[in-house]
């Protein structure tokens, strides 16, 4: 699986089932299964060499994914799931910004403690923003190819083991809908928000339907995925 992109052709890196042993609901089907390909990540793209020093000008990077239609065993594919460190001089962690371009979306989030966990459906052209101190999964729960788009700072390094060490979010996505994790009691009860709308999404720059790539060119719009310590007020109540 390639991508054209900027007039290039990119190769992405993959996440095969393997790789997701440990965040697996469905561990009697995962037993002797072959190993095969999950998910497509596209890392660092920009469309031309200007928009590419404006995004490392900025501290970001913009990343596409493509997660195909499929189950592993009874439970929707999915990505394998992480939180964001802190960011510097600050007391929250980095956010991150998703957008829906084809298909559609089921994005998990959750904080580390699990008081809060949030499930938010998303349709092409949505936009959901993972607000600081919250980690994600996102789910391809239709039967559609699901492809999206992040914008993220770039000078981190994704933090993969608390989800690990829970064998998976908080809840699982499967044929039979939400089933909570057992090794996550603690977790709250699962919440439903939907994707942000008009001011909520005005504030963040962003508007329902256009697409967020151009962003990058607005120096300093996208601040607040850098420094979200600066920036909190956007943040209470988008999800
Ligand atoms: O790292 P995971 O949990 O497999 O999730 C992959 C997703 O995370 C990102 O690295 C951005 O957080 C994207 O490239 C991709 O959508």
């Amino acid at each position: 699986m390639d991508l054209e992109f900027g007039g290039k052709t990119k190769e992405p890196d993959i996440r095969r089932l393997f790789d997701m042993k440990d965040v697996i609901f469905d561990q009697i089907w995962l037993a002797g299964r072959e190993n095969f390909e999950l998910y497509y990540m596209f890392r660092d793209l920009f469309l031309s060499r200007a928009d590419g020093d404006k995004l490392r000008d900025q501290n970001l990077r913009y990343d596409i994914t493509i997660i195909p239609p499929g189950m592993m065993g009874s439970e929707y594919i999915k990505t394998a799931g992480h939180y964001h460190p802190l960011a510097p001089g600050s007391a929250v962690t980095y956010p991150e910004l998703y957008e829906v371009l084809e298909g559609e979306a089921l994005y998990l989030l959750q904080k580390e403690d699990l008081s809060d966990v949030v499930a938010i459906n998303a349709a092409a052209g949505d936009k959901v923003l993972v607000p600081p101190n919250y980690g994600h999964i996102t789910i391809n729960r239709s039967n559609k190819t699901l492809k999206m788009s992040n914008f993220v700072a770039r000078d981190f390094s994704s933090l993969y083991d608390p989800i690990k060490e829970k064998g998976g979010g908080a809840y699982f996505f499967t044929r039979d809908g939400w089933i909570k994790n057992p090794r996550c009691p603690e977790a709250s009860e699962l919440r439903r928000a939907d994707a942000p709308g008009g001011r909520t999404l005005s504030q963040l720059g962003l508007a329902k339907g256009k697409e967020m790539y151009p962003l990058l060119k607005e120096h300093g719009r996208l601040d607040y995925l850098t420094r979200p310590g600066d920036h909190l007020d956007l943040f209470s109540g988008v999800i």
